[in-house]
């Protein structure tokens, strides 16, 4: 049992805030202290740690979730700003699997910046009798760091299993589907980085730069698990809970080598990578087992479920994607945090059916996935929120000097081990170019 919260006091206020949150954090704090979750330059910043639980084992979710009925229960909050992420906030991120090594944690910043909309408000928390920080709340946006654009040197080094033998798992895997064992699993691996001098490696830069690239996704740090997700498991807000799945995925890049291709006289372009995507049989397969898996977690908790009968195209910087967005009227009360236990681990990071593959996961991948592919996000005092799940995304290492970047693609049938390295090379760009490790582009 995780000892007993201590009592909050939490207050929001509105404040002006224009530029970018990122440069309001400042550069001494422990990197595992920083929590984010952005998207399009609105979102939330903090640091510090007013309370925080670490939990373990097939348990964490439940045992996060009564730690925070209990906070929130007994803090005291003065909020004027009343919207989605002001109050009391806690920012969480789990481990994929129940037999990690690595805590799960749920943890309530010191020091919140929020943006949405045009409306802005910071959040000061302090645990029992602590005094309020002196000054208005104001006056820490005044400041910015100097050293934001800065990157740490990094270098990388190989992962738990080389890329050169990463087809030779993906052909086990697919001759293990062959045996009818599993229809659907999804196999990940990861790629070692550390600071080049040994020292602690900061996380706002990174963040900065993912946020830049990759606005479109949800730029997130909690704990020092650091990304840019491009995949809602839930969102909940005001009664309405919305998932956005994702699975099936073609490398952008495969476009430039369509152009010399003339459209057909339907107007479509054959080569197309986004329209290769759509009709590919095996990335259709692949993202109708991950849509099925959410839509039957999120149905005992909601009614009118809406899941779309074909996916559309999400368009990132480096892939395109294959997307649903599923949407329903929450009925059973639960949790943000609740949902995403529930939705967790979705076959668009597991596979079907969820035990054999997650079986075939633990035996194959020869890494423990940390809390990568787990949910990450936070839950406000109400319990709504927003839960992603972590992809292109890295987990630094207790010490702070290292961290491991990750990377994984869904296995089907008729999947090309090939190809599927490619894909899994084509996913750590994310992380890749945010820690400096590419040539810039231009
Ligand atoms: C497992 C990952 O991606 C998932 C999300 C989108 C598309 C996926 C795919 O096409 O395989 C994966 O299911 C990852 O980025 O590490």
């Amino acid at each position: 049992m995780p000892p007993p919260p201590p009592h909050l006091r939490a207050r929001s206020v509105a404040v002006d805030v224009t530029g970018d949150l990122l440069t309001r954090v400042p550069d001494e704090v422990d990197p595992r202290e920083v929590v984010a979750w952005l998207r399009e330059g609105d979102g939330m910043v903090g640091w510090g740690r007013a309370a925080v639980v670490r939990t373990a084992g097939v348990g964490r979710f439940e045992a996060a979730e009564a730690w925070w009925d209990q906070v929130r229960a007994d803090a005291q909050v003065e909020d004027e700003v009343r919207l989605p992420g002001s109050g009391l906030v806690a920012f969480g991120s789990f481990a994929f699997s129940p037999r990690s090594g690595d805590e799960s944690v749920l943890t309530v910043p010191r020091t919140l910046i929020g943006r949405r909309d045009g409306l802005a408000w910071v959040t000061q928390v302090v645990a029992g009798d602590e005094p309020w920080p002196a000054g208005h709340p104001a006056e820490m946006l005044a400041r910015s760091n100097p050293h934001l654009g800065r990157l740490d040197p990094l270098v990388e080094l190989p992962g738990t299993v080389p890329a050169t033998d990463w087809p030779r798992v993906v052909a086990r895997a697919v001759r293990r589907i062959g045996t009818g064992a599993v229809e659907k699993v999804v196999l990940a691996r990861d790629v070692a980085v550390r600071h080049r001098d040994g020292d602690v490696v900061r996380v706002a830069p990174v963040l900065e730069r993912l946020q830049a690239r990759y606005g479109a996704t949800w730029t997130f740090a909690v704990d020092g698990l650091v990304g840019a997700t491009p995949e809602m498991l839930v969102r909940l807000q005001g009664g309405r809970a919305r998932s956005r799945v994702l699975a099936g995925t073609i490398r952008r890049a495969e476009a430039a080598a369509a152009s010399p291709v003339p459209p057909t006289p339907a107007g479509d372009h054959p080569t197309d990578p986004r329209l290769r995507l759509v009709r590919s049989v095996k990335d259709l397969d692949e993202h109708a087992y991950a849509v099925r898996s959410v839509a039957e977690a999120l149905r005992p908790h909601c009614t009118d479920l809406q899941v779309p009968e074909d996916p559309y195209v999400l368009e990132l910087p480096d892939v395109y994607h294959l997307a649903s967005d599923l949407t329903g009227r929450m009925v059973s009360g639960a949790t943000s945090l609740r949902l995403a236990a529930a939705l967790h681990p979705s076959a668009a990071v597991c596979g079907t059916p969820t035990p054999a593959a997650a079986a075939v996961i633990e035996e194959l991948e020869g890494m423990d996935r940390g809390r990568y592919a787990g949910p990450v996000g936070w839950v406000d005092g109400s319990g709504d929120g927003d839960w992603g799940i972590a992809l292109r995304c890295g987990e630094l290492a207790p010490d702070r000097r290292s961290l491991r970047i990750f990377a994984g693609g869904g296995i089907v049938a008729a999947s090309d081990p090939r190809a599927e390295l490619a894909e899994t090379e084509v996913k750590l760009t994310a992380m890749r170019h945010a820690l400096g490790l590419l040539p810039e582009q231009r």
